[in-house]
């Protein structure tokens, strides 16, 4: 023991060796501060932090914002499909809601609120989430940003980005194609958010009353879109479909859009062309859609400088003319959206940010339409919906009334020959009783006084 402490230095030398540290620490700060570039020092100090905390931490944190490169963030939306699956003991609060008021018994959906903490266990690995939001910096459209934290163990990092992400995304896939409800959204212009609503039209092929063949069409034409996802990609181009439907009002453009998004359970985003401030807010408006989804933008030809760009002066004269009806539209002062912006979105670059969309544009005014947006490839393909057929006609009657054959119908067959009248005004007439008889009797005397008004106009 006598012998250990006397291999101890003395306190002199502690002393001396002390004063020695502290005078070669403050000439490596002098030098630090001094003589080092700011940049070089601010590069130094960051290395340090991250040796620092690379030794002192054994957890590693992911970081999943609602968007990625000015696009809406696949991770994140397959993080939040996700996560209320993973809804455990040691959650400690939860959103819970429903939308559906035609259907009041059904049990409320969950969703995560920002700042709960969700575990989840993947193949011996655990991991946590936490939702957080906090306010985007912009002077002008201070925006909510929100972000997912994923924190797992250092050691885990590969294994989460290689296995457990792409299971979330898989999982997440197959949630959103089971989605038993729909959402419609409209754009939101104060807040700038799209808000949703469930979207419930009873719409389909099946009650769509229209020519079977291109029915038929239509079908084979989405069929074809959703499965060939390798084919775009192969041919480079964007995983997109471009309809615009056309025809004069009340012949079935928003049923067809309506039976489109029951047929393929994709969303729908109804767009107003004029809540968009500029080409810039129409890019960030429309990048924050998802995929499978259908952008319907209707009544185009209405849509101010977007469908005739080129007939300004006239196009700003009924501008004011609109303004002055209706004070909520834009004033044509507004940049507002142009033609090119739109179609920059539609073939530019920004097309190609997003999968599985379908673009959907009604008009009852096909000739209004700028060229530009009628040239080929930019709207795949134009369907035009007509007025009554003799087929569109036993579609209807099918639905409404429940039958598919009566003697009444060679007169009303042949009287559609001769008469426009729109499905709308159809149903309308079908709708009138429960009785039939009485209502392919009234319908055939409206088509009749139809029939000699259009006659005494023409005379
Ligand atoms: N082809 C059709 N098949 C079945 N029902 C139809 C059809 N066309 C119209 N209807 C009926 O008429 C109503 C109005 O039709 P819809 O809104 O789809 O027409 P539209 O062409 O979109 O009209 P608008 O151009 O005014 O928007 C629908 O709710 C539906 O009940």
């Amino acid at each position: 023991m006598a012998s250990l402490l006397e291999q101890l230095p003395s306190f002199s030398t502690i002393l001396s060796m002390y004063a020695s540290f502290s005078a070669m620490a403050m000439l490596l700060r002098t030098v630090f501060n001094e003589m080092l570039p700011k940049r070089f020092q601010t590069y130094i100090s960051a290395k340090f932090l991250d040796i620092a905390s690379t030794c002192l931490s054994a957890d590693f944190t992911f970081i999943i914002e609602e968007r990625w490169q000015a696009v809406h963030n696949e991770t994140f939306r397959a993080a939040e499909a996700y996560l209320p699956t993973r809804v455990g003991p040691s959650t400690e609060s939860l959103l819970i809601g429903s939308n559906e008021p035609l259907n009041p018994r059904a049990p409320p959906k969950q969703r995560i609120p920002v700042d709960c903490k969700i575990v989840d266990e993947f193949h011996g690995m655990r991991l946590e989430w936490t939702l957080r939001n906090s306010v985007d910096s912009n002077k002008y459209f201070p925006r909510e940003k929100r972000y997912f934290r994923l924190s797992c163990k250092k050691r885990d990092r590969d294994r989460v980005m290689q296995s457990y992400l792409p299971h979330i995304a898989r999982t997440a896939q197959s949630i959103l194609n089971r989605r038993e409800t729909l959402n419609i959204y409209t754009y939101n212009q104060e807040s700038s958010v799209w808000e949703s609503a469930v979207f419930k039209h009873p719409a389909t092929f099946e009650t769509l009353a229209m020519e079977p063949e291109l029915k038929q069409v239509i079908k084979e034409d989405l069929d074809t879109f959703v499965a060939r996802k390798d084919f775009f990609e192969g041919v480079g181009r964007a995983w997109k479909r471009g309809y615009l439907l056309y025809g004069p009002p009340g012949t079935g453009k928003s049923s067809l859009v309506a039976a489109i998004a029951n047929y393929l359970r994709y969303n729908i985003y109804d767009l107003q062309v004029q809540t968009a401030r500029s080409d810039a807010d129409l890019r960030h408006i429309l990048t924050s859609t998802t995929n499978r989804s259908i952008l319907l933008i209707e009544d185009i030809d209405c849509g101010s400088k977007v469908s005739h760009d080129r007939t300004r002066v006239q196009d700003d004269h009924e501008d004011t003319h609109d303004e002055q009806q209706n004070p909520s539209r834009i004033s044509s002062n507004d940049p507002g959206v142009t033609l090119s912006g739109l179609l920059n979105f539609l073939d530019g670059l920004w097309s190609s940010c997003g999968d599985e969309r379908i673009i959907i544009f009604t008009t009852n005014h096909k000739d209004k339409l700028d060229q530009a947006l009628l040239r080929p490839g930019r709207m795949d393909v134009h369907i035009y919906m007509g007025y009554c057929t003799a087929a569109a006609f036993r579609k209807l009657s099918a639905t409404y009334l429940g039958i598919e054959h009566h003697p009444c119908f060679v007169t009303i067959e042949n009287l559609l020959q001769s008469v426009t009248v729109t499905p709308a005004e159809v149903a309308q007439q079908l709708m009138k009783s429960d009785d039939p008889e009485a209502v392919l009797r009234s319908f055939i005397h409206f088509l009749g006084s139809k029939r000699n008004r259009e006659t005494e106009i023409g005379t």
